[in-house]
């Protein structure tokens, strides 16, 4: 069933707001703009004192940051006056993606809103009289931070089920050699199970025994793990059906007496039989790398899988020393490339580049295509100082090697690169936009140059 929509969220939380007294919200108010410090760090406290929230939490980052969006979001929340509950709402699904971002388990999340409210009763407790109701405000608090959690519970479990899905997607990505066997297997899988067809209906074998291709042990593997696998992908469907049909028509149709439409019912089995193969053919070509997860012109990584390369690197260095830097790399003044010599010499030159990019890399390090002439090289295992003359090297490759954009043009063609070491905050989001931001810098600064930009 379909989730409440952005409109029927924003309409709930009005009225919940209209339901308390103006005077009562005032109140709160003030007590959020006095205590939000103490709410602040009263959850960063708490929460650190759980061993497991503070491998979240205990990044230098992420403390100076916490306080001031901690502060920001309370007094987002606890306006008298709301104008815009749309905003309300799509802030709250903001961080509920951040959360799936940075991968924080939704019963932190709970924990910490708990932490939160308690933090609230105490107070309002303490300072609220009569005529206004220490209960009432309580209650308003309350609804309040429920309504938020549960909008930041469903963008967290919506965007953490498509990480779980690209994660799965690169699993099966990166089995690039297994799946060229299982093609061979599955081939000669489904060929023995033809010749035993064909061998029992030569012996007369009576319809019901003859070998079903559903129960086969292609059948099996199909069933069990290739829907599974491809799930989504247009021949599954069309192979669920061949399948189908041979056996609980074709199959059938070989009982008859004519030898006619015994022989038709043969010829069609075959026919799916050879459907089926090619089709199979397809779904694995493209899982076997040139279409799920590369990019088709340069065959350099699809940023569909950064985040699962990203997310995977930061667990990595949460529990070691290492460090990665991220490099952001953008071909200069590409577009007069192909404004001057045409499209294709663009596609050529891109090639090349991308060629140069992958050469220079290590076995452990990530290229991928960004989309139009941009890219981002993940540079595992390094520092500050291999980062940037990684870089340097990687600039002095690129402007050295003439780029053969049509059969008799040559050109001269220049990077720049944003250069960024990741600080080890959760949220890879921010450290890519470090590397964008001295990306801009480069080009500003003239092009053809590194910059480098660490937190
Ligand atoms: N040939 C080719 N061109 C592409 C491809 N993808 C994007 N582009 C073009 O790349 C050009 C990028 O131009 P801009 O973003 O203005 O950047 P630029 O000309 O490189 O200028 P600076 O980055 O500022 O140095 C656009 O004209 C796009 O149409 C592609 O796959 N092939």
């Amino acid at each position: 069933m379909r989730y409440k929509d952005k409109h029927q969220l924003a309409a709930e939380w009005q009225e919940l707001l209209e339901r308390t007294p103006l005077s009562l919200r005032q109140a709160v108010k003030i007590l959020v703009e006095r205590y939000c410090d103490y709410f602040a760090d009263h959850f960063y406290s708490v929460m650190l004192e759980d061993p497991h929230a503070s491998l979240f939490l205990s990044n230098d980052q992420v403390h100076e940051r916490l306080n001031p969006s901690m502060r920001r979001w309370l007094n987002a929340m606890f306006a008298v006056e709301h104008v815009d509950f749309h905003a309300l709402v799509e802030q709250q699904e903001k961080v509920g993606q951040v959360h799936a971002r940075v991968d924080i388990p939704v019963n932190l999340v709970l924990n910490g809103a708990r932490q939160l409210k308690q933090a609230f009763y105490q107070k309002i407790n303490a300072t609220l009289t009569a005529p206004l109701s220490p209960g009432d405000a309580s209650v308003y608090v309350s609804d309040h931070i429920d309504m938020a959690m549960e909008i930041m519970s469903h963008a967290y479990s919506v965007a953490n089920d498509r990480n779980a899905r690209t994660e799965e997607a690169y699993k099966l990505f990166s089995l690039t050699q297994n799946i060229g066997d299982e093609r061979e297997r599955q081939r000669s899988a489904l060929l023995n199970w033809e010749n035993a067809l064909m061998f029992a209906v030569a012996a007369q074998q009576e319809t019901a025994m003859l070998p079903k291709l559903s129960k086969s042990e292609f059948g099996l593997w199909y069933f069990h793990k290739a829907c599974h696998a491809f799930e989504g992908s247009p021949e599954i469907a069309t192979i669920s059906r061949h399948i189908r049909q041979v056996d609980h028509e074709w199959l059938a149709a070989l009982d008859q007496n004519d030898m006619g439409q015994r022989l038709t019912a043969l010829s069609d089995i075959r026919d799916a039989a050879r459907t089926i193969l090619m089709l199979l053919d397809d779904v694995l070509e493209r899982a076997s790398g040139l279409e799920a997860g590369r990019d088709s012109l340069t065959r350099l990584l699809n940023r569909k899988f950064l985040s699962v390369v990203l997310g995977r690197e930061i667990e990595i260095a949460r529990h070691s020393e290492k460090r990665f830097a991220l490099l952001m790399v953008d071909i200069d003044h590409f577009k007069s490339i192909n404004d001057t010599h045409g499209h294709d010499a663009g596609d050529n030159v891109l090639q090349q580049v991308a060629s140069i990019l992958d050469r220079s890399t290590r076995g452990g390090d990530y290229v991928f295509r960004m989309g139009g002439e941009e890219f981002l090289i993940v540079l595992v295992d390094t520092d500050q100082d291999g980062s940037r003359l990684f870089a340097e090297r990687l600039r002095r490759a690129v402007a050295k090697e003439p780029m053969l954009a049509t059969a008799d043009t040559l050109l001269n063609v220049t990077v720049s690169v944003g250069v960024t070491l990741h600080d080890g905050h959760p949220d890879y989001q921010r450290a890519i936009q470090r590397a964008d931001q001295a990306l801009y810098q480069a080009k500003r600064g003239g092009r053809d140059r590194v910059v480098v930009k660490n937190a």
